[in-house]
């Protein structure tokens, strides 16, 4: 829980774009130190949300941001705001746009007042919906309608909702709000009068590219308007173009990040262990049940592509059979998120493998561990992944697990971060055989399909991490192929030239920009039949495979019984039937494993993305890369 004293490292300042663009650093020396500590102890905020702070949140203490922003109402200042993961932003800006909302209107004003006059616009829908939680229980006591427009939820129901009711809070991905700012009248009309306007995660709604979808939506609000900008980080480019991002000239700077501090909990214990692939999987289990047998919390593990994220969900279930795995990402549909995610929040003790759908602002009580395999994108994305822990002031743990090669990330990005080392532990050999045969299981069942996802995610994400690490990018190819091997996948995909100079792969040659006539690579001048593009020996389907001797670390050649292999699974090796009743349907597999092609989640994880098969490989592949992980509003 926070404690009031915290609120003295508050540090505000106010400056001009120009000279925020200049400076190396937004945190300044505390110039203010907030006098209270309470919410109560602030006049300027309404009965009614006073009300709810104490009856429905139960909150008396304010956070440090909390303190820092809300002391100085009523304020109708643009404002940037930082402060650290899960310190509190969320109320931190609901309280404040609600006060400037609420200004100058009396409680009959309250009753009869129509449109809205807050959008918060978030990111991600797991976010949205969350924020959107946030302002309902905040606006209980208060008449108002608050309405949440996400991406990969029914837009007709959104209507209706919108159209049925008063509309006051509106919450918001940036895809969806735009969708519907231009083709729904009743929306338009109801933020001619918006008030406030709340950016969360600031920097990664411009990290995103959502850039232009936020000035066509700046074009339907009025100009005169308080905006906040929120997040717990902000990288120098996005600095720059902070004044793109609708804040004024002059805006106050409330930064709680003291300017020699770090930028994370050091509440919050970060270490780095540093594993070849061949017995990456073998540390992750060993530090899963480490940390299951010490104090046994919730726990995230995260992977860099969605691929990777599906892929090692699926060898975790098998590697720790008695565990919860929960997964997220952005192949599961807004329903099926949303259900894993509410299950998750639940569970006392359940893994949570995702993506970065789940890296900002989800809040999941009680994770007290969280893993991070691989490099992240960049450093910012490594600080929120480790907020997901260690929240209101509560105890948490970070443990990166890096290949050899990744190790530069440690020295380069993170090296002002307090990360010790973690001596990686002595593998027992009975275990390791007993693993590589649940390994084994795993990824027999897996066509090649999706084992060349994994492989081709895995290059278009390390092409361009490599250069950050030092190395050339086509190093990647053999990272990749690591990768590949250390999860017993021993038949590796084929790349064509054409692929590997479109990723920069290819050392000798430059990287090819895309000609419209180039859009399917050289797939054209190949056989009809041939789906991997330059695969000249189509008539063997599994030749783009690179065949390895047949006593291949597992002993069989998995393929070798068809696309799908046999169906193991149904004779469950742990011995019991927990995967046939509903605790695993979040599961990528089931009984039904490759009869229902409408379940994209399933193991096979070609599933989902069949549709695309006929652009495999050519160059839809490559923008594939770029978004692997982003979809949508959602855009994980
Ligand atoms: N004054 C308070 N007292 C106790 N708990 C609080 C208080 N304010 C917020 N919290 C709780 O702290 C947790 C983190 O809050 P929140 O999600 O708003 O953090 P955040 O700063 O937005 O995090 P992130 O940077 O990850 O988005 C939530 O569980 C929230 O309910």
């Amino acid at each position: 829980m926070f404690s009031s004293h915290s609120v003295r490292q508050s540090a505000d300042v106010r400056v001009a774009l120009d000279d925020l663009a200049e400076s190396n650093e937004i945190a300044q020396d505390p110039v203010a130190e907030p006098a209270v500590t309470r919410f109560d102890q602030i006049e300027s905020i309404n009965p009614l949300t006073q009300r709810s702070l104490s009856k429905i949140f139960k909150y008396q203490d304010m956070s440090v941001v909390q303190a820092a922003v809300l002391s100085r109402l009523p304020n109708e200042n643009d404002m940037f705001v930082k402060a650290k993961t899960g310190t509190g932003k969320t109320l931190a800006f609901l309280v404040a746009a609600l006060e400037t909302s609420l200004a100058g209107k009396s409680k009959e004003d309250l009753r009869h007042c129509e449109g809205t006059s807050i959008l918060v616009i978030s990111p991600t829908r797991e976010l949205a919906y969350q924020i959107a939680e946030e302002a309902k229980k905040l606006t209980k006591f208060y008449p108002f309608g608050v309405h949440c427009l996400v991406g990969g939820d029914s837009k007709r129901r959104q209507i209706q909702q919108l159209e049925r009711g008063r509309c006051d809070i509106v919450v918001a991905t940036p895809g969806r709000l735009n969708d519907m700012l231009s083709s729904v009248r009743h929306l338009k009309r109801a933020c001619e009068n918006l008030k406030v306007l709340v950016l969360d995660e600031a920097d990664q709604l411009l990290d995103m590219g959502f850039k232009q979808e936020l000035q066509r939506i700046l074009t339907h609000l009025p100009e005169k308007r308080q905006t906040m900008l929120y997040s717990a980080t902000i990288s120098k480019e996005i600095r720059k173009n902070l004044g793109d991002f609708a804040l004024s000239r002059e805006h106050d700077i409330i930064d709680t990040v003291g300017k020699d501090e770090v930028n994370t909990h050091m509440h919050v214990k970060q270490s780095a262990l540093v594993a070849p692939y061949e017995n990456q999987l073998q540390h992750l289990q060993n530090l899963l049940e480490t940390h299951e047998a010490a104090n046994s919390g919730k726990v995230i593990v995260f992977l860099p592509t969605t691929k990777q994220t599906m892929l090692y969900a699926q060898l975790l279930k098998y590697l720790l059979p008695k565990r919860m795995i929960h997964e997220i990402h952005s192949r599961k549909s807004q329903d099926q998120r949303s259900r894993i995610a509410s299950r998750f929040r639940k569970s006392n003790d359940g893994i949570l493998v995702t993506s970065d759908v789940s890296a900002r602002g989800v809040d999941y009580p009680g994770v007290s561990l969280v893993v991070q395999v691989g490099v992240p994108s960049t450093r910012e994305q490594y600080i929120h992944r480790l907020g997901r822990t260690g929240r209101a002031g509560r105890e948490g743990e970070g443990v990166i697990v890096l290949a050899p090669f990744e190790t530069e990330f440690l020295k380069n990005e993170i090296s002002d971060l307090p990360v010790t080392k973690l001596e990686s532990s002595t593998l027992d050999e009975e275990k390791v055989g007993v693993n590589e045969r649940a390994i084994n299981y795993a990824v027999q069942s897996m066509d090649e399909d999706a084992i060349r996802e994994v492989y081709t995610g895995y290059l278009g994400y390390y092409a361009s991490r490599m250069p950050q690490l030092g190395k050339p990018r086509s190093q990647a190819i053999q990272q990749a192929n690591q990768f590949l091997e250390g999860v017993g996948i021993t038949e590796l995909p084929y790349l064509s030239a054409r692929f590997k100079q479109q990723l920069g792969l290819d050392d000798r040659a430059p990287p090819r920009s895309r000609s419209s006539n180039d859009r399917f690579g050289d797939r054209r001048r190949s056989n009809h039949n041939d789906r991997f593009g330059d695969r000249r020996r189509s008539n063997d389907r599994f030749d783009d495979f690179r065949r390895r001797p047949s006593n291949d670390r597992f002993g069989d050649d998995r393929r070798s019984n068809g696309r799908f292999g046999d169906d193991r699974r149904s004779n469950d090796r742990f011995g019991d039937d927990r995967r046939s009743n509903d605790r695993f349907d979040d599961r990528g597999f089931n009984n039904k494993r490759f009869g229902d092609r409408q379940d994209k989640d399933r193991f096979s994880f070609g599933g989902g993305d069949r549709r695309r098969n006929s652009d495999r490989f050519g160059s839809g592949d490559r923008q594939r890369f770029n978004r692997d992980d982003k979809d949508d509003s959602g855009r994980f």
